[in-house]
């Protein structure tokens, strides 16, 4: 019988519709700051094969603030955000151009899809993007996708695309998720430290605790392996399988050659709107419970009424998403508030019955009903 390992390989390489992310080490030279036409055309030969044989690909790609560095001269990546989304603006141009020459002596036709933090955090947004990626499949075009560096602010980024591949892997339903980046696979330590040894397959995350994961090992990157440990989570979270290795070896790794690392898909998966609220959405606010509204919350899965709650932060409208936590401050869950941030002091630890008699029928509702919460 085959091995779980082989058999998650397999459906990763066979996957109709899969999501490609690449990170900005393999895009760009040693040093960074210029793009690695080489490495570039490599993936793409690879990429646009599968899309000429029938298959689908999304690739996202990381890069643009590397490939920026360059033209405007700076020698090394920038760290003030405002140069980053320069470099960003000049950058992804030449990135697009790139990818668009390469697939295109494949005869294939590529689309350029930015999406910012809140594309995903606004539901409307995330089900827009959603029919923009369809289409462009459909149509048979290869959408290449990236963070909208030159419009997102440093509260609301996702910073490197390891999250935005993921949440895109659920986004259009995909099949398997593969990761590219500089180290060849996941290892039981940061492979600078030496003797690190490979990790060749992760199937629950309890497995994670033996394993050190350190940040980026790169110039250009940023996010290193913690992020591309979560994007597994997140995509595993929604039943898809994630293949993690370096791009040199992404030919043999969707040939199901024994490379890299493969994340199983957790066991059970939540529906669509938890998923979204727990991986794409950013808290606007926090909710701070008392013991008997977190027993309620996660023993018995109740709603969360006025009564349980004995602080509020931040500012959110009704509607918006927020932190639910306990007394020590841990994050327990995250939901959808019908309250704005202004209206809910005067309500806290009251019964819904005062309040309703006291203010009206409307004060009867939960402060976060349950099919809008989801406990992490
Ligand atoms: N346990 C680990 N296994 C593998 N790589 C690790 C580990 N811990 C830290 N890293 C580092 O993570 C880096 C990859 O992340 P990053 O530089 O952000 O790449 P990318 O640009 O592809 O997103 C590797 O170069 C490696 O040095
Ligand atoms: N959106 C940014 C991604 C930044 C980044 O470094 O990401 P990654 O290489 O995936 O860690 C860019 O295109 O430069």
């Amino acid at each position: 019988m085959e091995d779980t390992a082989a058999g998650l390989r397999r459906s990763v390489g066979e996957a109709h519709r899969l999501v490609v992310k690449v990170g900005s080490s393999s895009l760009t030279s040693p040093g960074g700051g210029r793009l690695d036409e080489r490495a570039l055309t490599d993936l793409v030969d690879v990429l646009a094969a599968r899309r000429v044989a029938g298959g689908q690909v999304v690739l996202v790609s990381s890069g643009a603030i590397a490939a920026g560095i360059g033209p405007l001269g700076l020698g090394r990546r920038p760290t003030d955000l405002a140069t980053q989304q320069a470099a960003a603006s000049v950058g992804q141009g030449a990135l697009v151009a790139a990818y668009q020459a390469a697939f295109g002596r494949h005869g294939l036709t590529v689309g350029q899809v930015l999406l910012t933090a809140d594309d995903t955090t606004r539901r409307s947004h995330y089900t827009n993007a959603r029919r923009t990626l369809e289409r462009l499949l459909e149509l048979g075009i290869v959408p290449i996708v990236n963070e909208n560096d030159t419009v997102a602010t440093q509260e609301i980024r996702f910073g490197d695309n390891d999250r935005l591949a993921a949440l895109v892997a659920d986004l259009v339903g995909a099949g398997g998720l593969v990761l590219l980046t500089d180290v060849d696979a996941l290892y039981d330590g940061p492979p600078s430290r030496g003797g690190a040894r490979r990790v060749p397959l992760v199937t629950t995350s309890a497995e994670l605790d033996a394993v050190t994961i350190g940040g980026t090992g790169s110039a250009v990157g940023s996010g290193g392996m913690v992020t591309k440990v979560e994007a597994a989570g997140i995509a595993g979270g929604a039943g898809i399988p994630t293949l993690l290795t370096r791009l040199p070896d992404v030919g043999a790794a969707l040939s199901g050659a024994d490379v890299g690392t493969v994340f199983a898909p957790a066991a059970a998966t939540q529906a669509s709107r938890k998923r979204w609220l727990a991986h794409a959405t950013t808290a606007r606010g926090r909710l701070v419970l008392d013991d008997g509204a977190v027993s309620a919350l996660t023993d018995r899965r109740k709603s969360l009424l006025p009564a349980g709650i004995t602080a509020v932060s931040g500012s959110f409208a009704a509607g918006d998403p927020v932190d639910v936590c306990a007394a020590d401050g841990r994050v327990i869950a995250r939901g959808l508030v019908n309250y704005a941030s202004g209206e809910l002091p005067r309500l806290l630890g009251r019964s819904t019955r005062d309040l309703a008699r006291e203010l009206g029928p409307a004060y009867e509702r939960e402060v976060v009903h349950r099919d809008h919460l989801v406990l992490l």
